[in-house]
């Protein structure tokens, strides 16, 4: 049994012609804070969703939760990635015609949850992320920071093994990006959700427990932080 929460191994990844991972290998245990760094183009995001089963690597393996991607169906797929995974973009991502309540209720209802419980389950996520007072509103009516937000309760909201953020705190001022970046790092420290951060941001990589710096779709290095 091993005690790895994601391994990724020799991944090759390119659109067409243009090769984003030459072969990347990375390991991350439960509760671990990583932060994958890099210059622009140099394969951070390519090598975030092959990690999180978005995008199928043409060569190499992804072991999440102990199940290696390639062996899965689609509809398997999908579903470890619902359970097991939480996803936050840049730009938060909500669906625009939903309020926050219900766009945090979604993952639990997509899993057959039954809708009174995952509303109040999605309420309580919204408090505990300080935006219970515009749990009604959609994402329009508020701030990128509120967006924000919400889109972390709905990555936390299944108690998922590994949450991969890209870029969570680039479109935010530094005070917002400093309270959403404390969210993901207090599930990963009390919750045992383990924390894959895309960022060119040094203050979200000094809050890392590991950095990887990509450079043209290889590690360029690998630092322990603390
Ligand atoms: N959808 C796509 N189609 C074609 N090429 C792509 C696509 N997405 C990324 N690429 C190319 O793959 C390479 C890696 O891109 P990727 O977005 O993974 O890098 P990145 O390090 O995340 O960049 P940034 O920091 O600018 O977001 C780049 O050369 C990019 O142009």
């Amino acid at each position: 049994m091993t005690d790895l929460v994601l391994e990724v191994l020799r991944v090759e990844y390119a659109y067409r012609r243009d090769i984003a991972l030459r072969g990347v290998s990375l390991q991350v245990r439960p509760g671990e804070v990583l932060a994958v760094t890099g210059p622009s183009g140099c394969g951070k995001s390519t090598l975030l969703h092959c990690a999180a089963g978005i995008l199928r690597p043409q060569a190499g393996t992804v072991k999440l939760a102990g199940q290696d991607l390639s062996e899965l169906s689609e509809a398997d797929r999908t579903r470890l990635r619902r359970t097991k995974v939480g996803v936050v973009m840049q730009f938060g991502q909500l669906v625009p015609d939903l309020s926050l309540v219900d766009n945090v209720a979604l993952p639990l209802l997509l899993e057959g949850h039954d809708r009174a419980a995952s509303r109040r389950a999605a309420l309580g996520w919204l408090e505990r992320v300080g935006v219970a007072e515009d749990a009604y509103a959609v994402p329009a009516e508020l701030s990128g920071g509120q967006n924000q937000r919400a889109a972390v309760a709905r990555a936390l909201v299944t108690g998922p093994a590994v949450v991969f953020a890209d870029e969570p705190t680039g479109s935010l001022d530094s005070s917002a990006g400093e309270q959403v970046l404390d969210l993901l790092l207090e599930a990963a420290r009390t919750g045992d959700t383990a924390l894959v951060v895309v960022t060119h941001d040094n203050l979200v990589a000094a809050h890392a427990d590991r950095e990887v710096r990509l450079r043209d779709g290889l590690i360029q290095h690998e630092v322990a932080l603390s």
